[in-house]
């Protein structure tokens, strides 16, 4: 399969921290998961990967394309992106925020009746039906980012990035969610997403990446990167690892 996204070497410096020689890979129908303790540079990472911050040294490339001569419109059209915190300044509706997210690569900005079905569907496959006219703020956590999951479908990138990907999600929704994303690489889409809860990487990601303290320090198979040692070297602590009995991945636990 064909690769397209890839970073070379990317190295990016806070005042307190440093992400180094980062090489990540994504071809068309992965599911890639980020994994690592708080605070190792999952996030800044995807940040990178979609321009919000630029690399002090490497590259990224998306279909080919290097990152840093991309316009902001090529890169709506091939990466959507569902940040870890989003909170717009004025009181937006969910089919604003939907639209919104999608409007680098509309072709007129006002609504038509194909975008309002569309948002339907979209809201649809996230469990959201009627809430299209419901102000974002008065939303839970969830509620909320399913709409920004909403928002991704809607623009429809062959690229969909995720930072926490089951952040604010019930474990029905998570899973719900995960399961939607998994569908959309079999029609040849591709996930890259930050996990805290290692499990659900596990069992739907076909490859991981570990970060700890701003360094790349496993990678591979669920089945390569969770074992026992890795774990707790990622992790500093002492973990179960079992054997799901029937999908056959790799669990961590207590
Ligand atoms: N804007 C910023 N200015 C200074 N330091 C920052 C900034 N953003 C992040 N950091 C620091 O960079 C490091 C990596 O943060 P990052 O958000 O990438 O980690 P993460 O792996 O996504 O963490 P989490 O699992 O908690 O979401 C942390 O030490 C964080 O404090």
């Amino acid at each position: 399969m064909k690769t397209i996204l890839e970073t070379k070497n990317i190295c990016f410096e806070y005042e307190n921290f440093k992400l180094k020689n980062i090489n990540i890979s994504l071809k068309h129908g992965d599911f890639v998961g980020i994994i690592g303790p708080n605070g190792s540079g999952k996030s800044t990472t995807l940040k990178l990967i979609t321009k919000l911050i630029k690399p002090k040294s490497g590259k990224v490339f998306i279909f080919g394309k290097n990152l840093e001569k991309a316009s902001r419109s090529f890169i709506a059209s091939k990466v959507s992106f569902v940040r870890q915190e989003f909170n717009p300044t004025f009181e937006f509706k969910v089919k604003d925020i939907i639209e919104l997210g999608a409007i680098h690569i509309k072709k007129s900005f006002f609504n038509t009746v194909n975008d309002s079905s569309k948002i339907k569907k979209c809201l649809a496959m996230v469990e959201l039906t009627g809430y299209e006219n419901r102000y974002f703020s008065t939303l839970s956590g969830g509620e909320q980012r399913r709409v920004l999951i909403a928002r991704s479908l809607f623009q429809e990138t062959p690229i969909i990035i995720v930072d926490e990907l089951t952040a604010h999600l019930d474990i029905s929704h998570a899973i719900q969610i995960v399961e939607i994303l998994k569908k959309l690489t079999e029609s040849g889409k591709s996930i890259l997403a930050a996990f805290h809860n290692i499990n659900i990487a596990s069992k739907y990601c076909n490859y991981l990446y570990a970060l700890k303290d701003g360094e790349l320090i496993f990678q591979g198979t669920p089945k390569d990167v969770i074992n026992k040692e890795n774990i707790k070297k990622l992790y500093n602590k002492e973990f179960y690892i079992l054997n799901h009995p029937v999908y056959n991945y790799p669990v961590v636990t207590v």
